[in-house]
């Protein structure tokens, strides 16, 4: 992909068809159980929630205000998954660089930002995911902060060493995870930190499972194992010094989730897959060295 943009004005060329298929995914996409849970503070995610569902929260089950309030907490857990992701970032001063390889609408940049009060970049392969985080960011005020870039994760326009921390926060199953390591770990400063948050294959399962290759073809993605996770990374420099297995912490999003109205079919195959163990919610963090 030649070169990054900040607009949909001019979009560069994706490097693969593959990359130009994921653009239109994600150019088009505008399911009501992504737009639904963002509306409610602004904060617009592409991931998945980890933690326990707040029941008292959601009160009587007959109230005509419960499907609201089962949006609120779908959203609370998704905003809980972030702030688990920046947690492991290490200590970040305002002065700090920070990546995020495959940004979506943004939401874990904005939260990185008030967080840590630095500059936050920003990359996804689509125009429209870009000039919406844009957007928001403008909306907020921090546009000199929080910036995202319609460029490939892979080949970024960031100087080598120049990033703290820099993540993937559900996105790393788009690209060949060693060219991903590799390019983390250019951008990366020595003793920075690499934090991928991801839905992986479990290799003591053997190979992907069914539920696995339903997620594929419903996301038009490429689920890793776990093994080629940490492969690529100490074969670039990142040497993990975190693996949390969140599987159980991310079930109680998707039953809750699977009982509402903004179903978009592929909650039991997250389900399934979580329980039969082939299928695994992990968070890696690790060093550069
Ligand atoms: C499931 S969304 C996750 C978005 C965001 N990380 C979040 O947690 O809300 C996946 C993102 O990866 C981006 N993506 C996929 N392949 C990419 C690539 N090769 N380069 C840059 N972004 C890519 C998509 O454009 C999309 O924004
Ligand atoms: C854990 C794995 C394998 C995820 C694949 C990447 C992905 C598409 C995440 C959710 O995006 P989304 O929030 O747009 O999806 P949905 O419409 O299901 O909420
Ligand atoms: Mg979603």
């Amino acid at each position: 992909m030649p070169g990054c943009t900040g607009s949909s004005a001019v979009v560069p060329r994706p490097a693969t068809p593959y990359q130009g298929d994921i653009a239109r995914y994600w150019n088009n996409e505008a399911r009501p159980v992504n737009l639904r849970l963002g509306d409610v503070d602004g904060l617009y995610h592409h991931h998945y929630g980890i933690g326990d569902v707040d029941h008292a929260a959601l009160g009587d089950t007959g109230d005509v205000a419960y499907e609201d309030r089962v949006i609120a907490e779908l959203h609370r857990l998704e905003s809980a998954q972030t702030d688990v992701l920046l947690d492991h970032l290490g200590a970040i001063g305002r002065d700090d660089t920070l990546v995020d390889a495959g940004c979506g609408r943004g939401g874990s940049m904005v939260m990185a930002h008030q967080r840590f009060g630095c500059k936050v970049e920003g990359v996804t392969l689509s125009a429209k995911q870009a000039d919406f985080a844009n957007q928001r960011a403008r909306d907020l005020g921090i546009g000199s902060y929080v910036r995202a870039r319609v460029c490939n994760m892979l080949n970024t326009p960031f100087e080598t060493g120049q990033a703290a921390a820099s993540w993937n926060n559900e996105s790393s199953m788009y690209v060949d995870l060693h060219d991903l390591m590799a390019e983390h770990s250019r951008v990366l400063a020595v003793g920075g930190r690499y934090v991928t948050i991801t839905g992986c294959w479990n290799p003591r399962y053997g190979q992907p499972s069914k539920w696995v290759s339903q997620i594929n073809a419903h996301f038009e993605c490429n689920i890793h194992s776990r093994r080629e996770y940490l492969r690529a990374m100490i074969d670039n420099r990142l040497v993990p010094q975190a693996v949390v297995d969140l599987t159980p912490q991310t079930l109680p999003y998707w039953k809750l989730r699977a009982t509402t109205s903004l179903v978009t079919g592929i909650e039991d195959a997250f389900v399934n897959s979580y329980e039969d163990g082939s299928f695994q919610y992990v968070l890696i963090a690790a060093d550069r060295i």
